[in-house]
């Protein structure tokens, strides 16, 4: 006999079997809202709440035996569980009580085997056709309570895309969502205190998100809210706007809403891209005491964008980035929940590591670490096409609710970095000040953030917040970093550590100015001084070259000192030197040379006959006269004016001693120079002189015989040429040998020349370079003569250049005594002198007779 086959009932694969749900009626489950809050907790009390929202599935055709969202609430209501069948809702999500939700796998992706999960453990389920009322009620409620009681509360949802979380939060115009619903309660509800006391609160809106991949980025979604900054889990800058009333608060939150970054996705047509946090910080002023009760416990609540899967929103570009931004903030949030329950499991676990992958995170890092109380909702659609988010999130969150807050901060009295939650103090409301940061920083800002600028970067203000932190002065996000009230001050010390660091800040700020300043005065000191320098340089470099040129100055003049005569020659007359030395005037030119010395062997020419010879000439006193000194005589033989150096043989006697007439040399300096008048007296054979020098006669000038021409050098130059038998002027014209040649006959000035000419006209090679050694002023005449004689001088000869002419004293002497005739003269004996001693005058005859009278 064969049973009647019972149908075999549905494989269910329970991953957490220990952990099966209890069936509990959802009448029991629903707490009632009229219910006072019941401020006893159960022993689980201090575990995280998760709450599970199942969202209604998507419009569709109603299929047979679908239960209707309405249907759903009137078994709700009658107390028994909504039946919800997989096949005929194309649901996989199945709700078996107030806290266990069964997953089934679709039976497209398993038709063979229809696999369930049981996840149970929640605080609550809400069906898919609950109300907002009943979410608030169930899940927002009792962290409500702890708000109002001073306690701070981060409320979560969490979900896939498009599973309803904006929905639950905010809601729509006929269903508000939880946020409506708490500002409702917090300005509409029952007063917990004084019934005068006025209600007001600090409505901050701010989300987190990345544009295209880049880094995430703070936005403030207030009136005229700008990018913000995030140090210390603190956001910098955020602008508070208090809020009255509830139409204020959902002004302000409709703003908000209005600004946040959403986008239409093949999963939602407005899907949120960036994680959402609204502060609500509560401030209660009682009216009645002056006194303030500084209540800084926040309510935070976060709708955080949706995870989603590229495959189904089929996302692309912008979407995308934002898609990978998303998906990894939740992964990270997931991941420190998880973390705190290993930590809380075993200790020596970090959790650290995991806060600082994201902002959210860093931002709630205490709810992170369990300090504070935190409430998830989590959103799930309960589609078939939606299986693999919801199992995901299940899965993911099924440990979450046994994570326990056992290290809570108690909130009215420990110092929050974020959030102050200090007992009351008193404040006179007439002496209330405003602590304005912003005099640290750059910008102003109203009392309630809702004027002046809130564009401040964290840059500007690390240090202030970080000093702020330092001193317990809360800069969190919930309390605007621009304008904090006395009244948040937690005691009047703070206060005054505030004050003595806005002191410190200001002096700061004056002495960054000053050395500012100092530094560009510096710089400017700098430059010049390298100017300076730079002058000094050239300057010095001018003042080398001016003692260089100095130097050369002072070489030539000591050189032209050195050939100045007036201080070799303190005469005037002086010709030449002992060793030979050209003799020079006081303008340097040269008088005389060795050169002018009348050879030996000219002379034994002259005189083939002469033998010893007296030294017949004495010098008289100032005379010019003739020098004769020995021929070994070496140093300068100073004879007054005019003296004479002439060499004499070693055999030679002293000077004013008979001399041999063979090594008679006799150059008169002044006679072969241009000053003097020499004169030679005319010698005979044995006899001696014969010719004395006339008095007054400044010079003589020995000449052969045979002279025929004269090299003048005077100035102006007068060649004479005497005959053989011609007869000097004013000497015995019977010498055979030697004539006496009176200069003042043969030149037209004091330079005399003693030539050694042949008859013949032609100078011996000897004498030639005797010539042309001559130190003559004129030069020219010497050329004049030789050209005439031997043809053209060449240039590469010795003959010096002529210097600077200075007639010595006796020149002038002798030009004064000749006179315009002997200029005359010598204009017109170019030639030869004329027969009969032309040109000579009487003074000049006079003159020589005086010489011959003293010699
Ligand atoms: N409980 C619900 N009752 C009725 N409609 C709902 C419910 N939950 C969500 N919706 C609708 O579903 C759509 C998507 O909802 P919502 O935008 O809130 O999803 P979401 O989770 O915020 O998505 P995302 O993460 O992409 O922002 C909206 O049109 C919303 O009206």
């Amino acid at each position: 006999m064969d049973s009647p086959s019972s149908p075999c009932p549905p494989t269910t694969v329970r991953r957490n079997p220990p952990r099966r749900a209890k069936q509990t009626t959802y009448a029991e489950a629903l707490p009632s809202a009229s219910l006072p809050q019941d401020t006893s907790r159960p022993a689980d009390a201090d575990n995280l709440k998760v709450f599970l929202r199942i969202r209604p599935i998507e419009v569709a055709p109603p299929r047979p035996g679908r239960i209707t969202p309405k249907a759903g609430t009137r078994a709700l209501a009658k107390g028994a569980p909504p039946k919800m069948e997989r096949r005929r809702t194309g649901a996989c999500l199945a709700v078996n009580g107030p806290s266990s939700v069964t997953l089934s796998v679709p039976s497209l992706l398993d038709r063979g085997r229809a696999k369930s999960e049981v996840y149970d453990g929640f605080s609550f389920v809400f069906p898919p056709d609950s109300t907002q009322q009943e979410i608030y009620n169930i899940a927002v409620n009792p962290i409500l309570m702890d708000f109002t009681g001073g306690k701070s509360g981060l409320l979560v949802a969490l979900g896939p895309t498009g599973s309803g979380k904006t929905y639950t939060m905010f809601g729509c115009a006929q269903n508000p969502g939880v946020v409506p619903l708490i500002l409702k309660q917090l300005f509409d509800g029952p007063s917990q205190g004084d019934l005068h006391e006025r209600r007001s609160y600090y409505l901050s809106v701010f989300e987190i998100h990345s544009e295209r991949g880049k880094g995430e980025r703070i936005l403030d979604l207030s009136h005229d809210g700008v990018e913000l900054s995030f140090q210390h889990s603190t956001v910098i800058g955020l602008k508070e706007v208090m809020v009255s009333n509830i139409a204020e608060a959902e002004n302000a939150l409709a703003l908000a809403m209005l600004k946040r970054s959403t986008a239409a996705t093949s999963a939602n047509d407005r899907s949120s891209r960036s994680q959402c946090i609204i502060n609500i910080r509560k401030t209660e002023k009682s009216l009645s005491d002056h006194s303030v009760s500084p209540h800084s416990a926040v309510l935070t609540i976060a709708d955080l964008a949706g995870a989603e899967r590229e495959r189904k929103t089929g996302n692309q570009g912008a979407r995308l980035l934002e898609s990978n931004f998303i998906n990894n903030t939740s992964m990270v949030f997931g991941l420190c929940l998880r973390a705190l329950l290993e930590h809380q499991r075993n200790p020596r676990k970090s959790i650290e590591k995991h806060f600082k992958n994201s902002l959210l995170t860093r931002y709630l890092r205490d709810y992170m670490e369990g300090k504070k109380r935190m409430t998830l909702i989590l959103m799930v659609k309960p589609g078939e096409d939606d299986y693999a988010d919801t199992s995901f999130l299940l899965r993911q969150a099924s440990p979450y609710m046994k994570i326990k807050f056992t290290n809570l901060e108690d909130m009215s009295s420990l110092p929050n970095r974020k959030r102050s939650t200090s007992s009351p103090i008193k404040v006179d409301h007439h002496k209330r000040m405003k602590i304005d940061v912003s005099k640290t920083s750059s910008d102003d800002q109203g009392i309630h953030g809702s004027d002046g600028n809130d564009g401040i970067k964290a840059s500007k203000k690390d240090a202030s917040s970080k000093k702020l932190q330092d001193f317990g002065i809360p800069q969190s996000s919930s309390i605007s970093s621009k304008t904090v009230e006395p009244a948040m001050m937690e005691t009047p010390t703070k206060g005054a550590l505030y004050i003595e660091l806005q002191k410190m800040t200001r002096q700061e700020e004056i002495m960054r100015n000053f050395s500012k300043a100092l530094w560009n005065v510096l710089k400017q000191y700098k430059e010049k001084l390298m100017e300076s320098e730079k002058n000094v340089l050239s300057l010095r470099e001018i003042r080398q070259k001016d003692e260089v040129q100095l130097l050369e100055l002072k070489k030539e003049l000591e050189e032209l000192k050195s050939h100045c005569s007036c201080h070799k020659a303190p005469h005037a007359g002086e010709s030449c030197s002992a060793q030979g030395e050209p003799l020079l005037d006081c303008c340097g030119t040269r008088l005389a040379t060795p050169s002018h010395q009348v050879n030996s062997s000219n002379v034994d020419s002259a005189f083939p006959d002469r033998g010893s010879l007296k030294m017949i000439d004495q010098v008289p006193e100032n005379s010019p006269g003739v020098t004769l000194v020995p021929e070994d005589y070496k140093g300068p033989a100073d004879f007054g004016a005019e003296r004479t150096l002439t060499k004499l043989n070693k055999s030679d006697t002293d000077y004013g001693s008979t001399i041999s007439l063979n090594s008679l040399c006799m150059v008169d300096g002044i006679n072969v120079s241009s000053s003097s008048v020499e004169k030679i007296t005319h010698l005979k054979k044995n006899d001696g002189l014969i010719d004395k020098k006339p008095e007054n006669m400044p010079a003589r000038t020995i000449v052969q015989e045979d002279f025929n021409g004269l090299a003048d050098v005077g100035s102006k130059g007068t060649s004479t040429k005497l005959d053989k038998s011609g007869s000097c002027n004013g000497s015995s014209s019977s010498l055979d040998s030697l004539r006496m040649v009176d200069d003042i006959n043969v030149s037209s000035l004091s330079v005399q020349k003693v030539t050694n000419l042949k008859e013949n006209g032609t100078l011996p090679e000897s004498d030639r370079s005797g010539v042309q050694h001559v130190k003559s002023n004129d030069k020219y005449h010497v050329r004049k003569v030789l050209k005439e004689k031997n043809g053209p001088v060449s240039k590469s000869s010795n003959v010096e250049k002529p210097k600077r002419k200075l007639l010595p004293a006796s020149a002038m002497l002798l030009k004064e005594l000749t006179g315009p005739d002997m200029e005359a003269a010598n204009g017109d004996a170019r030639g030869k002198i004329p027969a009969g001693g032309h040109g000579i005058s009487q003074r000049s005859t006079s003159l020589f007779n005086l010489l011959r009278n003293q010699s």
